[in-house]
């Protein structure tokens, strides 16, 4: 019996990247479509680089192709070209501030895109659907830690609701036409980078999120880190989340296919991503300072806005239905992202 085909989209990013290096370990074929607007390409190979890497470290093969998941022709010719047994979804927007400056191209890109996607996937009869959602669909978080069972909706920015809507759409197929099956991943904080440091997370610009901000500072690009907020009514008054390592997060993923792929059962399902435990800012950075050697220089500033004090997750139905628990801790992580950002401290544009 030849091993299943996952057509990935969005497989040049930081976590579509990560996780098509453990499906293609778990003997799974790729095929990668991405359409290069937040994933770096030298341009002389095919593959985008971050998949010229994960090739080079599994010596395993990649299909890729450079399309745009919001053009039918482009999507279309792929099912054509392969035969696709189940799709992970990565590919979209995710700045969250950039999506309250232009929310019609978030909305374009990421409902259009996956409407595209799910009707060329009916169309030839492939139903199996793994898809990138985000602990942002719980909006701010009523209780703690944070279960599957969290009201939904509450969402704070058009790309918040964008993740929201999707899910709302996927439910409604589900229930339209039991043979789909669809696996909603809420990912909480994904961090860190595979052990090779070969591949990690390279964000366009001046980062947004915490961990590459702190991994920046450390290796000289940026010289502090603004700390939004020591007012929260926390351990040391700063945000705490549910930081999780990118390959639990990754592993996740083949678990996911792994239930939809021997399960008869159809349906939408939805788990979270994160490993139970909360962490300050202050606490990452000084886990940092430990990992790396590096004096991580921050100042306090004002909160940012939308910023929730606490959110982390109760991860037990994800252990009880796909088998999977996150291991990797918060030093790991740290050691891990420095690894990568100490030996690219420029990401993958500098060869
Ligand atoms: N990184 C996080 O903290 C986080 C948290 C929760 C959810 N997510 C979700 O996980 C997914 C992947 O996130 P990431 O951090 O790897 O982001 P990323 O930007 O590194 O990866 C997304 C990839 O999708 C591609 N892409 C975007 N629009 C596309 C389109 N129309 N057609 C084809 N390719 C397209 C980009 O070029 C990029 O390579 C996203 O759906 C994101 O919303 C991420
Ligand atoms: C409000 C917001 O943007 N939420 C998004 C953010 O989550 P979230 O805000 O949790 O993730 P971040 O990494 O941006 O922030 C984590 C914590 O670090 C603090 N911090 C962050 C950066 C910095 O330079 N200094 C600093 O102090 C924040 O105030 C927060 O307390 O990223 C997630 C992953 O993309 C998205 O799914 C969330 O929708």
């Amino acid at each position: 019996m030849a091993p299943p085909t996952v057509l990935v989209t969005g497989g040049a990013g930081y976590i579509g990247s990560h996780t098509v290096l453990e499906m293609l370990n778990a003997g799974y074929n790729v095929i990668c479509v991405d359409n290069l607007c937040n994933a770096y390409s030298s341009g002389a190979s095919k593959l985008p680089e971050a998949l010229n890497r994960v090739q080079e470290i599994t010596g395993k093969k990649i299909h890729f192709y450079r399309v745009n998941i919001t053009d039918r022709e482009q999507v279309r010719s792929v099912f054509q070209e392969h035969k696709i047994d189940m799709v992970a979804h990565f590919a979209a927007l995710k700045a969250v501030g950039e999506s309250c400056r232009i929310p019609l191209q978030y909305y374009h890109n990421n409902m259009t895109g996956t409407n595209v996607l799910l009707e060329a996937m009916a169309d030839n009869n492939v139903f199996k659907f793994v898809y990138s959602s985000s602990a942002t669909v719980y909006g701010e978080p009523k209780f703690l830690p944070v279960t599957e069972e969290h009201p939904t909706g509450n969402c704070t920015s058009p790309y918040g609701k964008t993740k929201y809507f999707t899910e709302e759409i996927l439910k409604d197929l589900c229930k339209s036409d039991k043979r789909w099956a669809v696996v909603s991943l809420r990912y909480f904080n994904p961090v860190g980078a595979h052990i090779s440091g070969r591949i990690g997370e390279d964000p366009n610009g001046e980062p947004n999120n915490l961990m590459p901000y702190i991994a920046q500072v450390a290796v000289g690009r940026r010289p502090k880190l603004s700390v939004y907020g020591s007012d929260f009514p926390t351990k040391d008054g700063t945000g705490v989340r549910d930081y999780i390592h990118i390959v639990d997060l990754a592993e996740g993923h083949v678990k996911a296919l792994d239930k939809l792929r021997n399960i008869a059962e159809t349906g939408f399902f939805a788990y979270n991503l994160g490993t139970g435990v909360g962490c300050s800012v202050l606490e990452l950075v000084h886990a940092f300072e430990r990992a790396s050697g590096q004096k991580v220089t921050y100042e306090l500033v004002d909160r940012r806005s939308g910023d929730v004090a606490t959110c982390y997750a109760d991860a037990k139905l994800a252990e009880q239905a796909l088998g999977w628990k996150a291991t990797r801790g918060i030093d790991k992580m740290c050691e891990d992202t420095w690894r990568w950002q100490s030996q690219n401290p420029n990401g993958y544009a500098q060869k």
